[in-house]
């Protein structure tokens, strides 16, 4: 085609040179063909050249196209509520607008490692009034299904009463998943977003569970043996669960006992001296030091259920929680869970999955038949929670969170804050400027006793006390159903850390209008915000998460719909 273009074009110019008059008239031709090369398309068919001319107004239109794209101006904003809310409005997009597969956002993060960006901010706004956990339930009002009650799960009345007591009455997606499985004998690995109500998935069937083995036989056959261990990775978590299942073990006079660091041998002694609890909540360090000195027998274990399986699978963690299950006979079908010489149903949950879990669990049981149960939102921002982030200068920081507090106070009515730092001396330089200011707090970090730790938290829950700073001992599993605010006062150091913080606020049976507000201050802080911000825009869950339940490759054989 282009060789037609230049056969034409020389045959004007021969002409006109052949005839050696280079009159206007050829030339006019010769320019005026030119200019129409840029809107034609030729098609040659035979000895003769079919010009196919492209109409002016196709052509305008894709050069607007051309022209947006190259300024990257797509329109991301639409009527009704804003998903992403900047400083720049031009930045903002709509929770109605869906980015192309191909289109790339438009971030407000962009120039963030930049000094000249100190001031500017991004809010990612809640674009749901309730928890997805919560809310996909149904919903009577709107003439859908009626909302399922724990009766449904058929877990024993006793339990139900105690549960209404404590106004808890619909089972949210993750227990509606989770009970049915595990008390059909299975072994679960339940992966589900923060504060879905994990604790009880899997405390209710386990006690359902002790109770009818207590009208069987096979209870008086194993009467002085632990039949439940439940392993945290803190004392604090650990003192959280036994407290839920003490209260659900009133109506049935099961015993439950916590062992944990920081007390010494002397202590672990004395948990097994007198008659074994029914359902132990352990630290692994404190399990492995019981095992060693033959304090607890755990060869006839009922249920191994490991909590919080982020941190409980990390190489810190991981080496003492393989040694605690070699001395554990996992079942690896439902059928070795029943009558005697039974073997133990394993239960895996958390809120994020890192790599590793199947290497450990593959040792100990038939990884091809654990049930995986994955909720849809895993791994998500969650869409409940508005979450903001500034980017501030260190030296500012302190100014900007007492400006929060105060506002928190003032226009919000108040309400209990969690203020995490990555030290634990940032926790206490925080403490001592709070304390100038006159912001009554606590504080909770590491090097602190594992005892004055527990205390402090215990406070905390308790209403004592409404502003905590800590570390992110504070992050994991621990329930802060009254937090109102969480401020990321060092920005996490990676996205599991974000969306354990986050997890703070925004809790099944919690305070509704939870907020995240995050200080972004360092160039690797940036990064990380910015993989949020275009996680959030194009609504997909955090990268470098994805595949993480999947090594190795257990059959999943249900998964949240
Ligand atoms: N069905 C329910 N209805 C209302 N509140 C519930 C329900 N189930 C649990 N809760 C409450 O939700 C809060 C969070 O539960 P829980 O601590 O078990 O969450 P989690 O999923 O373990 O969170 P995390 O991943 O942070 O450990 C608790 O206060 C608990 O009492």
């Amino acid at each position: 085609m282009q060789a037609v273009k230049v056969a034409h074009l020389a045959l004007v110019a021969s002409r006109a040179l052949g005839s050696r008059r280079l009159c206007c008239c050829e030339l006019f031709k010769a320019s005026a063909w030119l200019r129409s090369l840029g809107q034609s398309r030729f098609c040659q068919t035979g000895a003769e050249t079919a010009v196919i001319r492209v109409p002016r107004y196709l052509q305008r239109r894709v050069e607007n196209v051309k022209e947006i794209r190259s300024k990257s101006k797509i329109n991301t904003i639409k009527a009704g509520k804003l998903l992403i809310q900047s400083k720049n409005p031009a930045l903002n997009q709509s929770a109605g607008y869906i980015l192309g597969k191909f289109e790339q956002p438009s971030l407000c993060s962009k120039g963030w490692k930049h000094n000249k960006s100190f001031g500017d901010y991004f809010s990612i706004n809640n674009v749901r009034a309730v928890a997805p956990y919560v809310a996909e339930n149904g919903n009577e009002d709107a003439g859908q299904k009626p909302l399922a009650t724990f009766n449904n799960l058929h877990i024993c009345k006793e339990l139900v009463e105690t549960l209404e007591t404590l106004s808890i009455k619909h089972p949210t997606t993750v227990q509606l998943q989770t009970i049915p499985k595990v008390m059909r004998g299975h072994n679960v690995l339940c992966a589900a977003e923060t504060g879905s109500g994990k604790t009880l998935s899997y405390l209710l069937p386990v006690i359902h569970r002790l109770q009818a083995d207590r009208e069987s036989e096979s209870y008086s056959a194993s009467a002085h043996k632990i039949c439940t261990v439940v392993l945290v990775p803190s004392r604090e978590l650990a003192e959280q669960v036994a407290a839920v299942s003490r209260t659900l073990c009133v109506p049935f006079g099961f015993v439950t006992r916590t062992v944990g660091g920081g007390r010494g041998v002397g202590h672990i002694k004395t948990v097994f001296r007198r008659d074994h609890p029914d359902i132990l909540v352990a630290t692994p360090g404190a399990l492995v030091k019981a095992l060693r000195r033959r304090c607890l027998d755990l060869s006839e274990l009922g249920f191994f259920v490991v909590d919080e399986a982020d941190t409980m699978f990390d190489p810190s963690f991981s080496d003492m929680l393989e040694n605690i299950l070699l001395h554990v006979n996992v079942a690896s079908d439902p059928k070795e869970t029943r009558g005697l010489g039974h073997k133990a149903q394993l239960l895996v949950v958390g809120a994020t999955f890192p790599g590793g879990v199947g290497d450990v669990l593959s040792k100990v049981t038939d990884l091809g038949k654990i049930v995986i149960i994955r909720s849809k939102m895993l791994h998500f921002l969650m869409p409940h929670v508005k979450q903001t982030f500034l980017k501030v200068k260190g030296a500012d920081k302190i100014l900007e969170l007492h400006q929060a507090l105060k506002l928190l106070q003032q226009d919000r009515g108040g309400g209990a804050v969690l203020v995490f730092c990555n030290k634990s001396s940032t926790v206490n330089w925080v403490g001592y400027s709070l304390e100038e200011m006159g912001v009554k707090h606590a504080r909770l970090q590491g090097e602190m006793p594992a005892a004055v730790r527990a205390g402090i938290f215990h406070s905390f829950q308790k209403g004592n006390v409404d502003v905590l700073i800590c570390t992110d001992i504070a992050s994991r599993g621990l329930d802060t159903s009254r937090v109102r605010l969480v401020v990321n006062y060092d920005f996490p150091e990676s996205h599991t850390d974000y969306i354990h913080r986050a997890g703070r606020v925004g809790r099944a049976g919690g305070v509704e209008d939870g907020e995240v507000l995050s200080f972004v201050t360092h160039p690797w802080d940036v990064e990380l915000v910015q993989k949020i911000e275009t996680a959030a825009r194009r609504r997909l869950s955090l990268p470098g998460m994805e595949s993480d339940i999947h090594e190795p490759k257990p059959i999943m054989l249900n998964e949240m719909e």
